[in-house]
């Protein structure tokens, strides 16, 4: 331990970026003995195959690929990738298109369709990668015959605007999609695939990571209908005779477990939050604290989250528990915040701001919540650093915070005490993480 918790904490960050990279994550999960590839506990073997593809889609994308064609060589025949703009980056044997993300565009409806022509022209000789990362459901988009791109996005994003869940958006997504919800999976029949899953959600559902574009879909039709009623959207003619002839049958629902779609299809996950607070307890234990990791799957209202956080440093410095001191307390998982001012900030930053009016002159104690990708929100900071001292530098410099937190201002509160922290673009999104140090 270091007489500056910020540095432990910065260091604990570095760590947890560095250990869920997809590049090593892809590594860790899939390695190589001649012609044996080991993926998890299985082993294949790749002379077995006429071609081996790879397809990408995600914000990972392309340094997931990198990884695997390192892996593979000149075994890899070929493969598309899709990422969000700015994402990209070049590769010896695979296509790498950019796309629209969060709101889908036409290039992301190009990069399906050469996805798809890729995979229709497999056959059961072939091995088809799957790298699969979050943001893959608005990268690639194939709307449903009848539904147009506009449909798919005017109702995306009256989801979005409504608060509705991941999961739900994800089931509408699914039902409006080709590639979507076992669409992928369906297109690929009868080649073996194998699916790397990096987890941006909460208790990594795989049918819902990327719209489960490999696995049997929970969702149906019903579904989609209670959530249609649930926030009140107003369809369009196409999507409402959709969802009609789903009820009645008439149109086929997504692929489910049974059949043969799914049984040459593996999926492991490479990476997630669990691995994140793994990485950090790690690297906590190393620079000498007692830790604890309580959840990697929390949820609920940003501001009531950090008072948890608070409630816990208060007892931490006052009965040492529930750990002695040094000690570092560990959770991710993503928090929500329910938007009511003009401000800029994220749900990390909201979180620091809220533990900081809770703990005021409380001593030796940080609290950093972070998110993985490095982008809290719409900022370019991924968290912040709060203590018992952010109070007096904000009145230091003439900020009121409780105005701040009612303003969802908490980007400008951090950026004026300057305890904004800032790590750049990732290149991985496992949600986030909370990391609170008890010196
Ligand atoms: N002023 C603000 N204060 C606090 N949180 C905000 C503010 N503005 C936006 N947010 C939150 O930021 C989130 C959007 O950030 P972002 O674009 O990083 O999305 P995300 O959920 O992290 O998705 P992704 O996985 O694509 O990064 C929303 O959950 C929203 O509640
Ligand atoms: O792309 C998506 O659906 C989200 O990022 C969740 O994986
Ligand atoms: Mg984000």
């Amino acid at each position: 331990m270091s007489d500056d918790l910020r540095s432990d904490a910065r260091d604990i960050v570095s760590n947890i970026i560095s250990g869920v990279d997809p590049f090593s994550c892809v590594l860790r999960a899939v390695s190589r003995e001649g012609d044996r590839l080991n993926v998890g506990a299985d082993s294949f073997d790749i002379s077995s195959y006429e071609n081996i593809y790879l397809v990408a889609f995600g914000k990972a994308s392309v340094a997931m690929s990198k990884a695997l064609e390192e892996i593979l060589g000149d075994d890899l025949s070929g493969g598309c990738a899709v990422t969000k703009y700015g994402f990209g980056g070049s590769l010896k044997k695979v296509n790498i298109m950019e796309a629209g993300h969060p709101i889908p565009d036409k290039n992301g409806v190009i990069a399906a369709e050469c996805i798809r022509d890729l995979l229709e022209k497999t056959g059961s000789k072939d091995l088809v990668f799957f790298l699969i990362s979050g943001g893959g459901s608005a990268l690639m988009t194939l709307p449903r015959k009848g539904i147009s791109l506009s449909d798919f996005i005017s109702l995306t994003n009256k989801l979005m605007r409504v608060g509705a869940t991941i999961d739900e958006i994800n089931t509408i997504r699914k039902h409006l999609s080709a590639v979507k919800g076992g669409g992928l999976a369906k297109m690929a029949y009868p080649s073996e695939s194998i699916s790397l899953i990096l987890s941006d959600v909460v208790g990594d559902p795989l049918d819902v990571i990327s719209s489960g574009p490999t696995v049997p879909d929970r969702s149906t039709f019903e579904d989609f209908q209670q959530i249609v009623e649930k926030y009140d959207l107003k369809l369009s003619p196409a999507v409402e005779g959709l969802v009609e002839d789903g009820l009645e049958g008439v149109v086929e629902d997504t692929p489910k477990s049974e059949g043969p779609v799914f049984e040459r299809c593996h999926h492991y996950l490479v990476g997630n939050n669990s691995l994140a607070l793994h990485e950090a307890e790690k690297r906590a234990k190393e620079l000498g604290y007692n830790t604890l990791v309580l959840t990697s799957s929390l949820v609920g209202e940003a501001s009531e989250i950090a008072r948890v956080f608070a409630a816990i440093a208060r007892e931490e410095r006052k009965e040492s528990r529930p750990l002695s001191p040094p000690a570092c307390i560990l959770a991710g998982g993503e928090t929500t915040v329910r938007i009511k001012g003009k401000g800029k900030g994220g749900r990390c930053q909201e979180m620091a701001l809220s533990f900081a009016l809770e703990t005021r002159g409380l001593e030796n104690i940080l609290f950093v919540p972070a998110a993985t990708d490095g982008n809290d929100g719409p900022t370019d900071a991924a968290g912040a650093f709060a203590d018992g001292y952010s109070l007096e530098k904000s009145k230091n410099v003439h900020i009121d915070a409780k105005a701040l937190l009612r303003q969802n201002n908490s980007y400008e509160f951090f950026r004026e005490i300057g305890d904004l922290l800032i790590t750049g673009p990732t290149g991985t999104n496992v949600m986030d993480v909370y990391i609170l140090l008890i010196g």
